[in-house]
């Protein structure tokens, strides 16, 4: 029996749409076997009512691209999740199941794939590596795709890095969050973002928060679907006056994410306050940068 920890990760960072993603000290498991024959899964935890447990299920369809690739298949399947990332709030709960069945898949037959070669099958799965990226490899993660090759540079998360997620209580998907954006944008917003995610990188590199006011600013995608989200912006507004150095929508959404480096209690309950008042209920939890990607935790070879 396989079984995998895969950590949840926060995408885009602000300016870095598609491309920049940062793992998070909160995880789902995937366990593996191989059986006589049929597939079982059992799904507990968030996501449980709702997850598919049939061959459409993406931890499934994963490890049934593994398989396909390398030719080599078990006669039956059985898969367990345990999911503690919430399902469709922006902390890439699909990125997860996705790198969890392909890394979990890929041992059960002997690890021929390689880790690059697992990070190029997950995002052309998810589509974009931002989540996929830190989810397999841990840390910050910026990911450029040079035609179905993903080139990544690892940075660790600043010492003292702190992170407050305001996670509401309704889901967005990342399909829906992707349809209310435009399919052109001005010559001024790409080179805005592409100021704005240059300082991101250097300020995450320097330790430097005082930068991430500036840093985590965006044109591409957070004007937009600031409109799924009702008080968006007031939660950004409220956060900054009581402390965190940047606020970002965490992934596609619907989740906010404030970065600090003190005054974490404060700005948790500014958060949760001002989406409350504009009748959104959340729950705000600390989650902490996680240095480390998805980790086998037992191997049985077959
Ligand atoms: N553990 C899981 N097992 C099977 N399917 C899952 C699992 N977790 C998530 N999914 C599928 O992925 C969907 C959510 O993916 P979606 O990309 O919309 O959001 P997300 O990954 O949580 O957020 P984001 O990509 O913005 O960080 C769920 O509705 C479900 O269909
Ligand atoms: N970059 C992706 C992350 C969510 O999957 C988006 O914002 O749509």
């Amino acid at each position: 029996m396989i079984r995998v920890q895969v950590p949840a990760t926060t995408a885009n960072m602000g300016p870095g749409f598609d491309c920049v993603g940062m793992a998070l000290k909160l995880y789902n498991f995937v366990e593996m076997e191989a059986i006589e024959q049929g597939v079982v899964i059992d799904v507990e935890g968030d996501g449980a009512d709702k997850i598919p447990r049939d061959k459409s299920n993406i931890v499934y369809l994963a490890a049934e691209r593994v398989f396909k690739i390398v030719d080599r298949k078990p006669a039956g399947l059985r898969i367990k999740l345990t999911n503690n990332i919430p399902l469709a709030r922006g902390l890439g709960s699909s990125a997860a199941a996705t790198v969890g069945g392909l890394i979990a898949a890929n041992m059960l037959v002997g690890s021929p794939l390689s880790e690059k070669e697992l990070l190029n099958e997950a995002t052309a799965i998810e589509g974009h590596p931002d989540n996929v990226a830190p989810a397999l490899l841990g840390g910050i993660v910026v990911s450029a795709k040079e035609d179905d090759d993903i080139k990544t540079v690892k940075i660790q998360p600043p010492a003292g890095m702190k992170c407050v997620v305001a996670i509401p209580d309704f889901q967005l998907s990342t399909k829906a969050a992707r349809e209310v954006l435009p399919q052109n944008v001005s010559m001024e917003d790409a080179v805005f973002n592409l100021s704005r995610t240059a300082i991101l990188v250097a300020a995450l590199m320097r330790g430097d928060f005082d930068l991430l006011s500036i840093g985590l600013d965006d044109r591409l995608h957070q004007p937009y679907r600031a409109n799924l989200i009702p008080g968006m912006k007031k939660v950004f507004a409220a956060a900054r006056l009581a402390g965190a150095k940047g606020v970002a929508l965490s992934g596609a959404g619907p989740t906010l994410i404030g970065f600090c480096d003190e005054n974490i209690g404060l700005i948790a309950k500014v958060m949760k306050d001002t989406f409350a008042a504009n009748g959104v209920r959340c729950r705000v939890v600390e989650l902490e940068p996680n240095p480390v990607g998805a980790t086998a935790l037992e191997k049985i070879s077959l």
